[in-house]
């Protein structure tokens, strides 16, 4: 039986067309409603397009908007699953918002697409059909928001782009996809072990994310603070170090209760307070900085503004990311 899937469009590369100068570009139409025959064969669509937006324009508003879209149609029950289009460059942060926020039970699943709807071998259509799919399984189901792209089902938490154009771009590279869409069906052979969601009702705080190097020094902290910022997201060395002459900065936040959380600026692992050099993770541990438990930069940015959101106290953030 055909499942009810709420459908929301806001943009990005599946729903624009290449024009004869060669600029992918949004039309006056989207050329994702070209589908809708084939689409409504395997699903009844309700159809939503609350925006419609390249995904560098995408800011937690628009994340927040998804949110109670979502819930909304939750409250009125009859949808089965959700299926998002969104713009790939930042998919994966709504993804994790929504993950981490939305209190919708039924499955939600963000997809996108690498190549325009009229470029050869556009994978758009394919990656919404297969979308579609995973939202419709009772499967899918309790394993939080999910992103398919590519006939592989990732999670929100664990899912980054890897590549700047390729359509294999989306992996997680902690832990793999949890499952496959194959012409058969759809087939999960892992489930998440935990999950979390938070009831936020409003984003409004300052989170910043910077990358630390060999050499980096603590100007770019200390102009943080002096911009008011209200937490800040550092992508640090290895296994979770940071050079001595960026320590003043550190501290600095710190002293001033902004919290500061590191994550690693290597594309896999978690950081850990292994070395016990100055600027090691044993030192920045005792300086009272947070370390995130395997997040990239950019979802530990979405998951500080999720937690500032909630508390302002460091104690209750710094137990948020250990989760
Ligand atoms: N493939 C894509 O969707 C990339 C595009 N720049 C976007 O994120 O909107």
């Amino acid at each position: 039986m055909k499942k009810n899937i709420l459908l929301i469009h806001t943009g990005g590369t599946i729903s624009m067309s290449e024009d004869t100068n060669g600029a992918v570009k949004p039309g006056a139409n989207n050329p994702l409603t070209q589908g809708t025959d084939l689409l409504s064969s395997i699903a009844d669509l309700v159809v939503e397009e609350p925006f419609n937006l390249p995904s560098p324009h995408i800011t937690p508003k628009e994340m927040m908007e998804l949110k109670y879209i979502l819930e909304d149609y939750d409250k009125k029950g009859n949808i089965d699953g959700a299926v998002i289009t969104h713009g790939t460059d930042t998919l994966e942060e709504t993804a994790y918002f929504l993950d981490l926020t939305c209190q919708a039970s039924f499955p939600v699943v963000v997809t996108g697409a690498m190549r325009s709807s009229n470029e050869i071998g556009s994978d758009g259509l394919y990656n919404l059909i297969s979308s579609i799919s995973v939202a419709s399984s009772s499967d899918a189901k309790g394993k939080g928001v999910l992103v398919v792209l590519n006939d592989e089902i990732h999670t929100a938490v664990n899912v980054t782009k890897t590549h700047t154009s390729n359509i294999s771009t989306f992996q997680s590279p902690q832990y793999g996809p949890i499952g496959i869409v194959t012409k058969r069906g759809v087939l999960f052979h892992h489930t998440p072990t935990k999950h979390e969601n938070y009831p936020v009702q409003d984003i409004e705080k300052k989170v910043s994310l910077i990358k630390a190097h060999a050499g980096m020094d603590s100007s770019l902290l200390k102009a943080l603070l002096e911009l008011k910022v209200d937490g800040v997201v550092i992508e640090a060395l290895g296994q979770g170090n940071l050079p001595p002459s960026a320590l003043e900065g550190v501290k600095d936040l710190i002293k001033n209760n902004i919290p500061v959380v590191i994550v690693s600026r290597s594309f896999a692992g978690i950081v850990q307070d292994v070395y016990g050099y100055e600027g090691g993770g044993k030192h920045l541990k005792e300086l009272g900085v947070i370390f995130s438990n395997g997040l990239n930069g950019q979802k530990a940015r979405i998951k500080l503004l999720v937690a500032l959101a909630k508390t302002d106290q460091m104690d209750e953030i710094a137990e948020m990311f250990m989760f």
